[in-house]
């Protein structure tokens, strides 16, 4: 089964070690442009997706730009804990908001 930093570690892997023939070598090869071109058109189809009542579509078109955000991630440098932990960071203040109702309200 594939959960998200599954995912980042395989392509990780596909950076550091190319195999030849596959989409995420293409991608790697291709560059950064190539990458932000097709996350920014899969977030697009994410948008479209959203509004079609076939939910599988917005499913499917998740995965894609799921993968490729991590492709990104990868080409840039960062690693799929920096993200894990700005995340926690954030869980973090958002408890503490809950506090804080004048926060909370904004
Ligand atoms: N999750 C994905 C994944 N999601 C989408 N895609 C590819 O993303 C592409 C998106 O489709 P599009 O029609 O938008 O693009 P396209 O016309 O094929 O390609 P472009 O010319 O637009 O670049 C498809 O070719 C999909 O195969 C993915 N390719 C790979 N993975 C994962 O990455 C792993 C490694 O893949 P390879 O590197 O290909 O071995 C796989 O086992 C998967 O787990």
């Amino acid at each position: 089964m594939q959960d998200l930093e599954g995912l980042y570690k395989l392509v990780l892997e596909r950076k550091n070690n190319p195999k030849k023939g596959s989409y995420t070598d293409y991608l790697f090869t291709k560059g950064l442009d190539k990458i932000l071109k097709k996350v920014g058109e899969e977030s697009t189809e994410v948008v479209v997706a959203s509004k079609n009542p076939d939910r599988n579509e917005l499913i499917y078109e998740t995965a894609d730009l799921l993968y490729h955000l991590m492709v990104l991630l990868v080409e840039q440098g960062v690693s799929y804990d920096e993200i894990k932990k700005e995340l926690a960071e954030r869980e973090g203040l958002m408890s503490k908001t809950k506090d804080r109702p004048e926060i909370k309200d904004l």
